[in-house]
Parts: C-alpha cells; sequence; structure tokens
C-alpha cells in the first residue's frame, strides 16, 4: 500500500492483464503505481512499479486480449512501460529491463466512459514520469505537454558499424513508448551532421541526439560551435547513445546519472534520453599552433575555413575515424601568434599507453586561477551570453555561473586565461618541470566503457582534472596501473597525482610520444587549454 505519508492521487480497481482473474486495488501517488490484489491471494503480493522508472503511458484500445477490447466491449486499458532495475544473477550487475503492465478498466457501463478514466490515468502518470507535479485538485484536468521533436543523428559506419541497428532495437521503441517525436538522419558522409547542424532550425528541435562514438559528437558540438549564433545554439540540448568504438561521453553521461556504463550501455543511455532534464556540461578550449608538423588536425580544414571570417571558424578532421572539432581564432584579431583552437567535449589526454610522454607540463593550479579570476572584468571573465541563455534552461538545476568574458555572437570563443602559446606563462601559474609517462587532462569521468579516469568529475564542475604519472614506474607497475583504471583505483596509487586546473599548457621537449585529443593523435607539440564552464548542455539524469 502507498505510504499513508504519500500524497493519494488517484484509486480504481482494475484487472491487471497478465493476471485476469483477479481484481487489484490500484493506487496512483507521486512515488509510483500500486496495485494489490483485492481478493485474497497468497499467489499476488502489492507491487509497485516506480515513478522514476516509467519512460511512458499509452491507453490501449486493444491489449493482449484484443477480444475482450473490441467495440462490443466497455473494457479499456492503460499499458504502463517501466524500465525497473533487476540483479543479474552470476554478475551481481543491476541492469534495467523491460517491463509492461496493462491495466484493463470496466468500472463503467461503457466503453467511452472507461476509456475516460484511462486517459486520466494515462495523462497523470504521463506528467509525474517527467517530473511534472500533479496537485489531486488538478487530475481531472492536467494534460503534460508534448515531448521535444528530437533530431537523432546515426552514424552506419562507427564502431563495429552497428549503430543503426542499435538505434533500430535499443532507441526507437523507448521513443515510441514515451511518446517521443524523432526524425532519423542516417549520415552520408564525415561531415554530414556538422553541415545539417550548422544551418537547422535550432527552434525546431528539442534536442539533437547522436548515436555513434565520440566522433560525431564532435561533429555536432562542432557544427553549433560553427553558427554565428554559437552562443546560443550550444545551449541545445545534445543527448547521446553510444554506437562508436570510442563513446567517453556517453559512458560519462551514463555514471553522471547512475546508470551502468558496461552493461547494455545503449538501452541504459536512451532510458536517460527519455527521462532527461536538460543540464549544464563543460566543454575545454585547447589551443595548438596552427602549422605543426605533420599533425593531421591542420589538415585540410584550412581550405575549407576563412581567415578573415569573424565567427568562431569550426575544424573537423575528416580524414580519421576520429573526429576532432577546433575552432579558429582570426589570427589578426590575436596579434602575430598564429594557433588553432579545438572546442574539446571529451579530453585531451597523453596516450596512455606510451612510455615516451610529453616531457614537461605547466598547469594553473585553482589558486593561482582565482586571483586571475578576480582581475578587472574583460580579460578574466568569460562572455555574458554565455551565461545569458541559463535562464531559457527551465528543468536545469544550474548553479550560478563564475565568470564569463565580453565574447559577442559571431566572435570567436575566448580563451580568457590563456596566454599566447608563443609566450611564458603568468607568473602566478605552476610550473612543474619533470619527465611524465603520461598527463591526461580530464574534465568528464569517462575515457571509455572500462576507463574511470577521474572518477571525482563532474560534468559541469568547472575544472579540468589533470592527472599524471611521472617517470619512475616501472613498465610492470604501469601495466598493474591500467588494471585499475576500469574502476578508478588509479586515483589512490602513488604514481598518480591529480591536481584540479581552469587551465594547462603542455610543452613537450622531445619529439618521441604521443598526445591524443578526444581520440585524435598528434605529434608532440605545446599546446594548452582552458575549461569553458557550463557552456554546453545535455540531456542527463541528476
Ligand atoms: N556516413 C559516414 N561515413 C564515414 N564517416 C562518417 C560517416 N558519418 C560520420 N562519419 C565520421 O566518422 C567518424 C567516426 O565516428 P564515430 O566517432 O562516431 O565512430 P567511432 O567508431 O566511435 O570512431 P572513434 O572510435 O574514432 O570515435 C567521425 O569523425 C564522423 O565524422
Amino acid at each position: 500500500m502507498a505510504n499513508w505519508r504519500e500524497e493519494v492521487l488517484l484509486e480504481g480497481e482494475f484487472r491487471v492483464s497478465s493476471k485476469k482473474r483477479v481484481l487489484f486495488k490500484v493506487t496512483l501517488t507521486p512515488v509510483g503505481l500500486y496495485y494489490s490484489p483485492i481478493t485474497s491471494s497468497n499467489q499476488y503480493e502489492e507491487k509497485l512499479v516506480r515513478m522514476s522508472d516509467i519512460v511512458g503511458c499509452q491507453c490501449t484500445e486493444s491489449s493482449s486480449t484484443p477480444s475482450k477490447l473490441q467495440s462490443d466491449s466497455i473494457v479499456a486499458a492503460f499499458t504502463v512501460f517501466a524500465y525497473p532495475f533487476r540483479k543479474k544473477v552470476f554478475t551481481g550487475k543491476r541492469i534495467r529491463h523491460r517491463q509492461v503492465t496493462t491495466f484493463e478498466i470496466s468500472t463503467c457501463k461503457s466503453f467511452e466512459e472507461n476509456w475516460k478514466i484511462c486517459r486520466k490515468w494515462r495523462s497523470v502518470i504521463c506528467s509525474l514520469a517527467r517530473d511534472i507535479p500533479v496537485r489531486p485538485e488538478d487530475v481531472d484536468t492536467c494534460t503534460p505537454p508534448p515531448r521535444g521533436r528530437l533530431l537523432v543523428f546515426v552514424n552506419p559506419s562507427s564502431g563495429s558499424g552497428r549503430a543503426l541497428q542499435t538505434f533500430k532495437n535499443e532507441v526507437v521503441n523507448m521513443l515510441e513508448e514515451a511518446n517521443i517525436p524523432f526524425k532519423l538522419v542516417v549520415t552520408e558522409y564525415a561531415g554530414h551532421a556538422q553541415d545539417m547542424v550548422q544551418n537547422l532550425e535550432l527552434s525546431d528541435w528539442g534536442g539533437l541526439v547522436i548515436v555513434s562514438g565520440d566522433g560525431l559528437i564532435f561533429e555536432v558540438i562542432n557544427g553549433l560551435m560553427k553558427r554565428v549564433d554559437w552562443s546560443s545554439a550550444i545551449k541545445t540540448p545534445v543527448g547521446c547513445v553510444p554506437g562508436g568504438s570510442g563513446n567517453a561521453l556517453a559512458c560519462s553521461i551514463n555514471y553522471s546519472a547512475g546508470e551502468p556504463v558496461d552493461v547494455d550501455a545503449a538501452l541504459h543511455s536512451t532510458f536517460i534520453l527519455v527521462k532527461h532534464r536538460v543540464l549544464p556540461m563543460d566543454l575545454v578550449l585547447i589551443q595548438t599552433p596552427t602549422h605543426h608538423s605533420g599533425s593531421s588536425c591542420s589538415l585540410s580544414a584550412d581550405s575549407s575555413t576563412s581567415r578573415h571570417s569573424t565567427p568562431p571558424v569550426v575544424l573537423t578532421n575528416v580524414n580519421t575515424s576520429n573526429s576532432v572539432s577546433s575552432a579558429k581564432q582570426d589570427p589578426q584579431s590575436n596579434g602575430d601568434e598564429e594557433k588553432e583552437e579545438w572546442i574539446s567535449t571529451s579530453m585531451g589526454a597523453a596516450d596512455s599507453n606510451s612510455l615516451k610522454a610529453p616531457d614537461s607540463t605547466h598547469f594553473q593550479n585553482l589558486e593561482g586561477q582565482q586571483q586571475l579570476a578576480h582581475q578587472s572584468e574583460p580579460e578574466g571573465s568569460f562572455p555574458k551570453e554565455m551565461s545569458e541563455g541559463f535562464s531559457e534552461v527551465q528543468e536545469a538545476d544550474i548553479e550560478e555561473e563564475t565568470f564569463y568574458a565580453k565574447k559577442k555572437a559571431g566572435q570567436a570563443v575566448p580563451a580568457t586565461l590563456l596566454p599566447p602559446l608563443v609566450e611564458p606563462v603568468p607568473e602566478n601559474w605552476v610550473v612543474v618541470e619533470d619527465k611524465f609517462v603520461l598527463a591526461c587532462a580530464l574534465y568528464q569521468t569517462h575515457l571509455g566503457s572500462e576507463m574511470l579516469g577521474a572518477p571525482a568529475a563532474h560534468m559541469a564542475d568547472g575544472v579540468i582534472h589533470l592527472m599524471f604519472v611521472r617517470e619512475g614506474i616501472t613498465r610492470n607497475q604501469l601495466f598493474s596501473l591500467f588494471l585499475t583504471f576500469s574502476e578508478g583505483g588509479h586515483v589512490d596509487s602513488p604514481y598518480v597525482e591529480f591536481v584540479p586546473v581552469l587551465a594547462f599548457r603542455l610543452e613537450p621537449y622531445e619529439t618521441s610520444g604521443n598526445i591524443m585529443i578526444d581520440g585524435e593523435r598528434l605529434d608532440p607539440m605545446p599546446l594548452q587549454g582552458q575549461v569553458l564552464p557550463s557552456i554546453a548542455r545535455i540531456m542527463g539524469i541528476k
């Protein structure tokens, strides 16, 4: 029975389609749907379908028993779709599974009256399942607002080529159960999603969903950042369903929502999409020299970008399976220095397999940053426009913004914390000069489904978690260390150092080693980055 403290919104006596002979007392409260047999029965005990597990509810004219629901039948029904957790027998892991419960109503003498009751229950359930509060006095009139239409990008060639299948098998059903309209775009070439996103009428869409690996997500983020109205466009909610080989962001979103990342990740990501709230997410802006040798990122993109355009110009590496997004500043607007700016939705990381990682890193600690942030306005803050959009996000519980600079729509993304790459770092930065086997700048939790790189990170904590391992660790110790990454155990290792920073610079002294940004491999080169706190929006669960 519902707890006496719970507010009972609706009650009825219905049959449950799987247990037809028994009449159940059904009680609806904000916690969920309770049903228990009216006639004493040892066979059935009270059940609760939790509102937090419900994705949708539909009135069903024909249920599993069509004969009972034909036109001469007075029985109407509503079906509740829920995905509660269940423990796997052998592994003990909690995973969601689909649970469909149909309630049949024959309380009134006509089908129409019973149908009306069904519709009332459906409206209240659909509202509560979306966290829309319903007062007892409103149950007769409540109508949940229609769900925003989603534009879904699927990369058919990502990962093992199963993203489209994943979409059809895992995503479509749940979207339909939740009554969420969507349009599917199967990408035809690298850059397709970016081209579309750049020209979309964004107000037509409740959000953009990417069923793919990290590469297509960066493309979409890139498309948003390349728009003249980028500062509002980047507030478009983005949802992810893992379908590629690198699914760091989808895993991070699942993890922050308390959903599994390593089993049925697509199902759990879809559950998040359906139950989502719009939440803020940090991005990180990475600057690299424009003409670094041999790097695939300076590529082709030059030919497709105008050096004189004021909007942030976004580069996408179309030549590899890893797409990388970057926003290039007009060099003339930035003194003599030429540099590339990359908007990273994941993390910059030195190749963790390499024992020849960059030799030196400069980083700015939080204390240093606070001094910077306290500087008077223009130089030490982030764009006002970035924070202005926050009032539009009704569902998000967004903490107060800390710093924003003067950036007009159409201008390049400001990197107000970063000195020119060719100049020394300011004196209030902390410099660590050493030999490193690994240096990672992480700002989301996961590097992949089995790599919990920065367990302490949050989607919008406004910091980059700089992690490094200095030389002196043996290969065996390093190997053992990597084995602890899946559960985040490496944070306790004496070899691993973590520093939360707002900005950093990495200066390799040698030409050997690897640098990776969002899975994109670069030759060793100086690079620096700063966090753009809460600039983007994701579909998540708090
Ligand atoms: N139809 C397509 N054909 C070829 N490439 C495409 C297509 N659609 C998108 N791409 C590109 O494929 C790249 C890789 O996509 P994605 O990251 O989603 O898959 P992935 O298998 O996880 O790759 P990675 O492991 O590199 O992240 C992206 O850079 C994207 O631009």
